[in-house]
């Protein structure tokens, strides 16, 4: 055993404070030792980057595996009529109730995945009772996607299956029948032993479940692959089991009083991956720090989060710009790039998937650093490493902090020149707009040229600009 106590203060250049007893140590108190540790050098700043580059802390998920589990079905019922007088009344058990299915429906108020469990099981049908009643359906589990999430079917882990075959294996054929197959009480031997019908009705139902086999394989020959990119879109991913037959189904003119059911069938099981691509209008690119955030709250009708520092956004965020005449777009703003995002340096590049969709690209530049056409060629070549030709989309440049005289100024006409030259050489045309986000200067500009683009990728135009 061995018991350690362990003050770490928050400051740097503290002393932390830990106390180890061992074992052998903790019956003689008095060897104790006190050991001073130097506290690591970086600052908490440093720490609390290096925990959100680490992905820790954050309720934003965009991908998800799942494993969907319709419910099984509810058991049929051995069960006969009792009256007074009546001595041997017909058989009246009731079937099995259907098990849920798992629904995934697309919804405009989810904007992740977080809640989706790893497990979506739906619930299993309601066993069949006496006097015919057949048992309750299994309730269907709905789960909420946002809109924009592709769910893909993928196979089942190694070990899964693995698992599921060694079962199989070791069920020997008395297991196999009961699972199957309910009798009443104590009746199972003489069942057994008569034989004959318990036969034919096991005949009976291998051809049913050999025809089921069969439209099973029919219908799942294609795996789920779909885009819910339409409200209220429903998509059945995992079908609940049917319920187990009631005894009356085995009545015969030969045997009047069947003395069996079946137990209902499994669920389907299938796994998925899901994916969530935001869609959006436009989508806000950019280093850390260069005001995405500053720009999307000027224009639009959200409050993203804004500090000095990089990579104070961790999630996409979605902000609508409303236009006097109630036009609106949608415009995505995505954590920051940085050099070597595509070799997952920074927060890595995989949330560009949040503006893969987008009809324009816009990007945000800051005008007060020193080589501004740096940047914006870094961040070409980090989408260009993502998606080859995602540059080749729609643009406009938001040469932002323009209100920095000082430096802004002389790099406007500079970066201009570069940026038109570098789009005019792919045959593209692009608008560089000088924009203060932070003092709201030039806005209206840049949200009219926005929407001239937009517009026009929606009537499928080629895009020009109107300037
Ligand atoms: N002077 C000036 N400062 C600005 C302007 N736009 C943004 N800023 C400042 O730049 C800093 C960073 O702004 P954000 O909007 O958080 O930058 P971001 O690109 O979203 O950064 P990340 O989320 O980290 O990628 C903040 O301190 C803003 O106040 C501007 O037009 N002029
Ligand atoms: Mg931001």
């Amino acid at each position: 055993m061995s018991i350690m106590l362990r003050l770490q203060p928050r400051h740097s250049g503290q002393l932390s404070l830990s106390l180890k007893v061992s074992q052998r140590q903790s019956r003689h108190f008095h060897q104790t030792k006190w050991q001073f540790e130097s506290e690591p050098t970086h600052t908490a700043r440093d720490r609390s980057l290096d925990y959100k580059l680490r992905g820790k802390g954050r309720n934003f998920v965009d991908f998800v595996r799942v494993v969907a589990r319709g419910g099984t079905g509810g058991d049929g019922c051995v069960s006969f009529h009792r009256e007074k007088y009546v001595a041997k009344g017909p058989p009246n058990g009731g079937n099995g109730g259907r098990g849920g299915s798992v629904i995934f429906t697309a919804s405009a108020d989810e904007t992740t995945l977080n809640h989706i469990p790893y497990l979506c099981a739906a619930k299993r049908g309601g066993p069949g009772l006496g006097a015919s009643r057949h048992g309750l359906s299994g309730q269907d589990l709905i789960v909420k996607v946002p809109l924009g999430t592709i769910i893909r079917e993928v196979d089942a882990p190694a070990s899964a299956q693995a698992r599921l075959d060694e079962l199989s294996s070791e069920e020997t054929k008395e297991e196999k029948l009961k699972k199957k197959w309910v009798h009443y009480p104590r009746s199972e031997q003489t069942t057994l032993a008569k034989g004959d019908f318990f036969r034919d009705a096991q005949k009976l139902i291998e051809e049913e479940e050999r025809y089921a086999r069969w439209k099973e394989r029919q219908e799942s020959e294609s795996q789920i692959y779909i885009d819910m990119d339409v409200p209220d879109q429903s998509i059945v991913a995992a079908k609940g089991g049917v319920g187990g037959y009631g005894n009356p189904h085995f009545v015969t003119t030969e045997n009047r009083s069947p003395k069996f059911a079946t137990r209902g069938y499994d669920g389907k099981t299938r796994y998925l991956e899901l994916e969530l691509k935001t869609i959006a209008d436009a989508g806000l690119v950019g280093l850390p720090n260069a005001g995405k955030s500053t720009f999307l709250s000027a224009v639009s009708n959200a409050h993203p989060k804004i500090a000095p520092y990089p990579f104070t956004t961790l999630n996409p965020y979605i902000g609508t710009v409303d236009f006097v005449d109630s036009f609106q777009l949608t415009v995505a703003d995505i954590p920051g790039l940085i050099k070597g995002a595509h070799k997952n340096i920074g927060l890595g590049h995989a949330f560009l998937r949040h503006i893969e969709r987008s009809k324009v690209l816009v990007y945000v530049i800051d005008l007060s650093v020193k080589e501004p056409w740096n940047d914006f060629s870094t961040l070409c070549n980090e989408l260009e490493a993502y998606s080859k030709g995602l540059t080749k989309r729609p643009s406009i440049v938001i040469a932002n902090k323009a209100d920095v005289t000082a430096v802004a100024k002389d790099n406007f006409k500079k970066f201009e020149q570069i940026v038109l030259g570098e789009f005019e050489s792919k045959g593209e045309k692009v608008a560089v707009i000088p924009v203060s986000a932070k003092y709201k200067k030039n806005i209206v500009k840049a949200t009219t040229i926005l929407r001239n683009m937009v517009e026009q990728e929606q009537s499928g135009a080629k895009p020009g600009i109107a300037i």
